[in-house]
């Protein structure tokens, strides 16, 4: 899949969030989003999902304009925000095998991939407990597990490092994330406020700044870029 965002704007009331933003992710590419709080990062990732529209512009996979009411392509993402909202009485393997009917996503030989993501995720010993019981960790663990399940063409994540998850949550999402990008040629764009661990695990860093979003091609192009520190410590303009 190739991803177009193309002059993307979005206001709320009091404040101008997006501007213009334009960026082409061709498939096989992590994107880590970076700016400060409130730069505009969730509602990007909320325009990719169609959870929010833009003002102006269009977003396109493979040349089609992606929006609410195009099932299709929205088949073909799924977002995983910061707190997953997950049917409150359902248990991981409802909640997975619910994705896997919404998605249509059932294949040969899934019961292995779900049994080995629960291991690796350390949640198998939850499966009968019900979600809204869970931790905050262990509900994104859960949605984390749908979503590697289901394994869309384009994965969207707000805030992973910063969801509660464990060291082995976290490196299990380092690992299905690249091999979903790397073996797969999966899109994925996931935000986070550590630049540290986006330059260590990306194959672009985008910055919001005032509206704006500039790509770097590699850490060493953002440290160059003497506009960094002032992206990534600037809110947007009201
Ligand atoms: N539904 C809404 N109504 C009004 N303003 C909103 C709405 N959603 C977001 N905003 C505003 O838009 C701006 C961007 O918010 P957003 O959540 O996208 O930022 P963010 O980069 O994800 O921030 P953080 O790092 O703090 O999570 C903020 O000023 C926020 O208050």
């Amino acid at each position: 899949m190739d991803l177009w965002l193309n002059c993307i704007s979005k206001r709320f009331p009091r404040i101008k969030v997006l501007e213009d933003v334009t960026a082409e992710i061709s498939a096989g590419t992590t994107v880590a989003l970076l700016g400060s709080n409130g730069a505009g990062k969730t509602t990007l990732l909320r325009c990719l999902a169609t959870l929010s529209s833009p003002d102006s512009g269009d977003i396109r996979m493979d040349g089609e304009i992606l929006k609410r009411g195009r099932i299709d392509l929205r088949q073909r993402l799924m977002f995983l925000p910061d707190f997953p909202d997950l049917f409150s009485h359902t248990d991981p393997l409802e909640v997975i095998a619910m994705h896997l009917k919404l998605w249509k996503a059932d294949r040969p030989g899934i019961e292995q991939r779900v049994a080995d993501l629960m291991d690796q995720l350390q949640i198998a010993s939850l499966c009968g407990v019900p979600v809204h019981t869970f931790s905050r960790g262990q509900r994104y663990k859960t949605a984390l597990a749908a979503l590697a399940t289901v394994d869309p063409e384009l994965w969207l994540l707000d805030e992973p490092f910063a969801s509660g998850m464990d060291p082995q949550g976290i490196a299990t999402f380092r690992q299905e994330g690249d091999d979903a990008v790397k073996k797969r040629a999966r899109i994925l764009i996931y935000s986070t406020q550590m630049v540290d661990l986006a330059c260590g695990f990306s194959d672009k860093i985008a910055v919001i700044s005032r509206g704006r979003l500039t790509m770097y091609d590699t850490e060493n192009d953002l440290q160059r870029d003497p506009r960094r520190l002032d992206a990534l410590l600037i809110a947007p303009r009201s």
